[in-house]
């Protein structure tokens, strides 16, 4: 019984995130404080992990693994390692970009161990996107990260709440960048690996997915930019021929409201600004964000690396508790699919 519980048990790799911000604090309180049913193992270095425990004053149980197949089911206050060597030790609040390598090769690993089935799900703490790239690679985030480590085609960013989820046809581009990427290749590819996750990962027979335009007010019929009717209209119509319930283009500033997102499943915005600050000013802390589109479950916080707030032991851990569960039900759900 206990050997068909521990096989049941999905085992979730979660990355340390960006040493010198607040990954490690979130991990250690919320492992700390909450007991997860599955078995998690954090890709760390144990020596960041325990210097970080002592800073906060928490006394864990740091359990350094071989394997990840050894993880026990979690338990309150017990956090399994399995070990990732940082370059140098890890200052709270003081980036080093020598600890890049370290933050890339966590997320490589855990890449790895989800396309190898050891792990079942990821759960990524925020990395610092600018001291990656001052190594010179070009890293714009996990998304595009783990895209491109799994070949995916189309990946989608949505970050959800229990009262909205709202998902992003581009992510990490410059606003100068924005009107030339929507085109109907991308809209067309977006939508339908976010109708196809809706309906497979989340259980939504037939997501209803708002759609927002480019311009204000979706273009003004054209007085305010162009990409509404050159584009957009009539890719929706397109799509609408495949069976996809889409209400849109409509504007941003009224799509964002009770009347539209209460008879919706998701919300799409064109851009990174454009949805994500109501997200957050809705939900922060309690939302979680989640690659679409991808053969791997990666679920991550709603917030950054707060370098301020490391090792003071300020840093709300809500998101990190809400990405572990969703990355769990996620795995749990997948493995039903799978049968
Ligand atoms: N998933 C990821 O890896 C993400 C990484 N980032 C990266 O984080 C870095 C810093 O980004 P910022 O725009 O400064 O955003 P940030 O989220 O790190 O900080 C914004 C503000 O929110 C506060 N804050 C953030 N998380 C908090 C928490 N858990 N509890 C309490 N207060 C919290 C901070 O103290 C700060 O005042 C950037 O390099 C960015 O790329 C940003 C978002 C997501
Ligand atoms: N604002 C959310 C965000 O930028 C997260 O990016 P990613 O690292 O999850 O790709």
């Amino acid at each position: 019984m206990v050997d068909q519980q521990r096989c049941a048990s999905p085992i979730i790799a979660i990355t340390s995130g960006e040493p010198a911000g607040i990954g490690p604090d979130i991990i250690l309180t919320a492992l700390s404080e909450q007991a997860f049913p599955a078995r998690l193992v954090v890709l760390a270095d144990p020596q960041l992990l325990s210097d970080r425990a002592n800073t906060l004053g928490l006394t864990v149980n740091i359990i350094v693994l071989r394997d990840a197949q050894d993880t026990e089911q979690h338990q309150k206050g017990t956090i399994s390692v399995l070990p990732v060597a940082m370059q140098v030790s890890a200052k709270a609040g003081t980036l080093d970009v020598k600890n890049a390598p370290y933050v890339l090769e966590t997320l490589r690993q855990a890449g790895e161990g989800c396309l190898n089935a050891s792990f079942d799900a990821i759960v990524t703490p925020p990395v610092h996107k600018g001291i990656l790239c001052d190594t010179g690679v070009h890293f714009s985030g996990h998304t595009e990260f783990f895209q491109a480590q799994c070949q995916s085609p189309q990946v989608v960013m949505m970050l959800a709440t229990e009262a909205m989820k709202v998902a992003l046809v581009t992510t990490h581009l410059p606003l100068k960048d924005v009107a030339d990427a929507i085109t109907e290749h991308s809209i067309c590819r977006v939508i339908r690996a976010l109708h196809k996750d809706l309906q497979e990962r989340f259980g939504i027979t037939q997501p209803k997915i708002l759609v927002c335009g480019l311009n204000p007010h979706a273009g003004e019929d054209g007085h305010l930019g162009r990409e509404e009717i050159d584009v957009i209209i009539p890719t929706l119509e397109t799509l609408r021929t495949e069976g996809l319930d889409l209400i849109g283009p409509l504007p941003a500033d009224t799509l964002f409201t009770p009347k539209y997102l209460d008879h919706a499943d998701c919300a799409l915005a064109m851009y990174h600004d454009q949805g994500l600050p109501v997200l957050k000013y809705s939900g922060f802390g309690n939302a979680v964000n989640i690659t679409l589109g991808l053969p791997i479950i990666r679920t991550s916080v709603d917030h950054g690396t707060a370098i301020d707030l490391a090792g003071t032991g300020q840093a709300n851990n809500g998101s990190l508790k809400v990405a572990i569960q969703h990355a769990i039900n996620m795995a749990i759900n997948a493995k039903k699919f799978s049968k």
